[in-house]
């Protein structure tokens, strides 16, 4: 069960902020946020982001950062301005670089935005991870990824689906799960590779659902988010 009463949040991927800022508009009420990523951010910036943050949706500003803990810190901080519910970082940039992270977001009280930690990104499998030096299976990384956010003080982790019931069994229920690689039967895949459906992936307990092409590539967003819906009440 969804900790969030509508775990659906829409990936903005585009350079266009007026696309963006209308894909936001059109989608609200039957998403629970939408995700602001390096694409965008990249291209449009605060000022973008700000357009699009004039729908009235939650916002997950997905940087990703991965760096030395000062800059990491100093890159958390520069974002709490503008108020994002959700911001991450990638864990393998260590126990130190994630406390920093942790202690950043804190300077914004209790406005602070959740702070998760990306583990194994969905579109490796085994043998792409073998080829970055990591031995063993996706699952097995992302719980040690997972177990060292914790430690670091993080609210939850991105990981996919496959590995949501040895993390709630491993990290509890309180520990965010925040879930890409989600594709509506039928759906082009993509380069995704670990990937599961909405209601399965919900089903397993995910918190957050993060879809982005099977409803940003669809003729009708909305009609597209309202079918996901739909299925996940089924
Ligand atoms: O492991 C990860 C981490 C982040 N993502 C992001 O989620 C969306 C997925 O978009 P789709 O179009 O539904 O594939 C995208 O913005 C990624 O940057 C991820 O896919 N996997």
């Amino acid at each position: 069960m969804s900790v969030i009463p509508n775990p659906i949040f829409c990936a903005l991927d585009t350079v266009d902020e007026a696309h963006a800022a209308s894909l936001a508009r059109g989608l609200k009420g039957t998403v629970g946020g939408v995700k602001l990523g390096m694409e965008f951010f990249n291209a449009q910036g605060p000022q973008g982001y700000r357009a699009v943050a004039e729908a009235g949706v939650p916002i997950f500003l997905d940087l990703k950062l991965h760096d030395i803990p000062n800059t990491v810190a100093g890159g958390i901080r520069a974002t709490l301005p503008l108020k994002p519910a959700i911001v991450n970082v990638h864990a393998a940039g260590g126990l130190a670089m994630m406390r920093a992270a942790a202690d950043a977001a804190k300077e914004a009280g209790d406005a602070r935005p959740l702070v998760i930690a990306v583990t194994v990104l969905t579109s490796l499998d085994q043998s792409d991870l073998a080829a970055t030096g990591v031995a063993g299976t996706p699952a097995d990384h992302v719980l040690r990824l997972a177990h060292l956010a914790a430690k670091a003080g993080l609210d939850g982790v991105v990981c996919s689906a496959h590995e949501i019931e040895r993390l709630r069994a491993e990290l509890g229920r309180d520990f965010k799960l925040i879930v890409p690689g989600i594709r509506p039967t039928g759906s082009d895949i993509g380069d995704q590779k670990r990937i599961m459906t909405p209601p399965e992936a919900l089903a397993l307990g995910a918190d957050i659902l993060v879809i982005g092409r099977p409803i940003t590539g669809a003729t009708n967003p909305r009609e597209a988010a309202e079918a996901i819906s739909a299925s996940l009440a089924a």
